[in-house]
C-alpha cells in the first residue's frame, strides 16, 4: 500500500497536487488522463468527440487495471469521472491509499473558469453542469475513498502535508 491515489471532481486539484506530492515524497507520478492521451496520441477532448464518453470510460478502466502489475511508490491522479464506472473503486483501493480531494461548487467554478479542455463542461450553463455532476458524484467519491481532504481555501503545501499525515508516510529528511 505504498501508493497514493487521488480522486475527486474536475478542478479539485488531483493533477496539480499529485505532481507536487510525488515530488515531495520522491515518488513517481502518473495521471490517468495523461496516460490515456499518451497511449492514444491525442487529447481527452478528441477522444470524447471522436469515440464518445463510453469508449473513454473503457480506456480508464483498462488503464487502472494495467497499473496493478507493477505500481510502487507512486502518486496516481485520476480523471474526475473514473470512480463513477462500476468496479473502478475496487481497482483503485487495491492500488493504495485512496484520497478524495473535496472542493465546494464555488471553489470549483473559480478553478475551472475559462477552461476548454474538459468536454463535460463545454458550452453553456457550466455552473448548472458542475452542480448536477457534483450532486451525482459526491456520494460515489466518498464511498470510494479511504480518506477525504477538503481543498477549499488551502494552498498546495497545506493539502500535501494533510495527505502525507493521513497516509502516515515518514519523510526521509536526508532525501529531500
Ligand atoms: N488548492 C488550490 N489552490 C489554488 N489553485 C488550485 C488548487 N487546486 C487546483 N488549483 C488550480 O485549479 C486548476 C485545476 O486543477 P487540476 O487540473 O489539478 O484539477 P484536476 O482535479 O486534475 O481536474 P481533472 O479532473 O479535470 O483532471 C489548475 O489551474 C490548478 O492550478
Ligand atoms: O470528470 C470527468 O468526467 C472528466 C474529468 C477529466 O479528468 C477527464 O478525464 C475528462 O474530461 C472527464
Ligand atoms: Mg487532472
Amino acid at each position: 500500500m505504498n501508493n497514493i491515489i487521488l480522486i475527486g471532481f474536475m478542478g479539485s486539484g488531483k493533477t496539480s497536487v499529485g505532481r507536487q506530492l510525488a515530488k515531495k515524497l520522491q515518488y513517481s507520478f502518473c495521471d490517468t488522463d495523461e496516460l490515456i492521451e499518451k497511449e492514444n496520441k491525442t487529447s481527452v477532448r478528441n477522444i470524447f468527440s471522436a469515440y464518445g464518453e463510453e469508449y473513454f470510460r473503457k480506456l480508464e478502466t483498462a488503464t487502472i487495471s494495467d497499473l496493478y502489475k507493477n505500481m510502487t511508490r507512486t502518486v496516481l491522479s485520476t480523471g474526475g469521472g473514473l470512480p463513477i464506472t462500476e468496479g473502478n473503486d475496487r481497482l483503485l483501493r487495491r492500488l493504495g491509499h485512496v484520497i478524495y480531494l473535496k472542493a465546494s461548487q464555488e471553489t470549483l467554478m473559480k478553478r475551472l473558469q475559462g477552461d476548454t479542455s474538459r468536454p463535460l463542461l463545454a458550452g453553456e450553463n457550466v455552473e448548472e453542469k458542475v452542480y448536477d455532476l457534483l450532486q451525482q458524484r459526491t456520494p460515489i467519491y466518498e464511498k470510494a475513498a479511504h480518506f477525504s481532504v477538503s481543498t477549499d481555501h488551502k494552498n498546495f503545501n497545506e493539502i500535501i502535508d494533510e495527505i502525507i499525515g493521513l497516509c502516515n508516510i515518514q519523510l526521509d529528511i536526508f532525501c529531500s
